[in-house]
């Protein structure tokens, strides 16, 4: 797949450029204490967004995780994503003493969309029947143990191939994010469980990320895996393994692509959507894979859910991040 770079030319206003000479920036009236892994601080906290955000009063701070975090701060907002259980204690300790900074998220929330199968229960939940649209999740199953009761259980579960098979568990490794396509029934016992086989949803090759940000969404257009034939389908056996499709997936916002694919989820359809799943997931900050099958105008499906995202990939991120502080900050979110 070919890959397109692109490169961001940023304009500051007068006021920014004024702030950055020293003499107008403000004190910081909200301090902001982020523990996040090399890679999140490299591509979340770029410069055009640290930039910003002084101009507006807020500091991030870096959480020294050998320190105790009591002995830091103190904090308005505190934004993480680290994975393991000795973060998670220390994180919901130190809220216990500490009710009045805002956790950016609930550690028990995030928990909830590290699973496959959790993650798209709220969805399978929801009722968006007359809002613009249909929304659902593919025909999944979980299966955790004993490869070679895969076939049986597929066929007693009726899914139809070919399937994608994910690592039940997204713990932010490589491996949690390498799935494969299974072409036919009886290759299926070659998995590995504990995993969640859904059923691929042919959608013309296109994919829509929707970014969250408290109550602002954001959605682009990526690549995605090609649609698969019935020709196809007959002519091939076996299981394929891929590694991490989406961060390999180039942008298609500028694409030249048939309208029928390319065009955007209708936007209330997506505002009720992130609405819902805000309320029922009890995160802020989180991004939704949405594919539109193809052949419809109007059956969407939720194939992923991920906390803390990729943001510096959102066009316009550091404004929305920026505002979404300071209004959490003055306790109007
Ligand atoms: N049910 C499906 N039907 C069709 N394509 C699918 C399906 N599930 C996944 N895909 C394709 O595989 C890609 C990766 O799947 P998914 O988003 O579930 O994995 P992930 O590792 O959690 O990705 P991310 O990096 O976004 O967290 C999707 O972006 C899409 O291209
Ligand atoms: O940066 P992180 O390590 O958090 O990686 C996240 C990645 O963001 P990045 O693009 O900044 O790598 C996200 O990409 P987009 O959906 O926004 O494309 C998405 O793939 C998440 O699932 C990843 O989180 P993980 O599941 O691995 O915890
Ligand atoms: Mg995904
Ligand atoms: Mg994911």
């Amino acid at each position: 797949m070919l890959m397109r770079f692109s490169s961001e030319i940023s304009y500051r206003n007068d006021e920014e450029r004024e702030n950055e000479r020293g003499s107008l920036v403000p004190p910081p009236e909200l301090v902001v204490g982020y523990a996040l892994t090399s890679k999140k601080v490299k591509s979340f906290l770029q410069p055009k967004l640290e930039r910003l955000a002084r101009t507006k009063g807020i500091l991030f701070v870096a959480i020294d995780q050998n320190r105790p975090l009591s002995d830091q701060g103190p904090f308005d907002i505190l934004l993480h994503k680290l994975t393991g259980k000795e973060w998670r204690q220390i994180l919901e300790d130190y809220w216990e003493k500490h009710p009045e900074v805002t956790v950016l998220d609930p550690p028990g929330a995030i928990q909830h969309v590290h699973n496959r199968q959790s993650m798209l229960e709220d969805v399978a939940d929801l009722n968006l029947a007359d809002c613009y649209g249909k929304v659902g999740v593919p025909k999944q199953l979980v299966i955790t143990k004993d490869p070679s009761s895969i076939p049986d259980a597929v066929s007693k579960a009726g899914l139809t191939l070919p399937l994608v098979a994910k690592p039940l568990v997204v713990d932010g490794s490589a491996k949690s994010h390498e799935l494969s396509l299974a072409y036919d029934q009886y290759s299926l016992s070659m998995l590995e469980p504990p995993l969640v086989l859904q059923e691929f949803v042919n959608h013309g090759g296109v994919l829509f990320k929707v970014y969250i940000v408290g109550e602002a969404i954001k959605v682009v257009r990526r690549f995605s895996l090609p649609d698969v034939d019935e020709r196809e389908l007959l002519n091939n056996a076996g299981v394929f393994h891929f590694p991490r499709v989406s961060c390999a997936a180039a942008s298609a916002d500028d694409a030249d692509l048939d309208p029928c694919i390319a065009e955007l989820p209708p936007r209330p359809l997506l505002e009720r959507l992130a609405r819902e799943l805000r309320r029922r997931l009890g995160l802020r900050l989180f991004n939704i894979d949405i594919i539109r099958e193809h052949g419809t105008r109007d059956h969407f499906y939720v194939i992923d859910i991920n906390y803390f995202p990729g943001y510096g990939k959102m066009p316009g991120y550091e404004h929305i991040f920026t505002d979404f502080l300071l209004r959490l900050g003055s306790k109007q979110v």
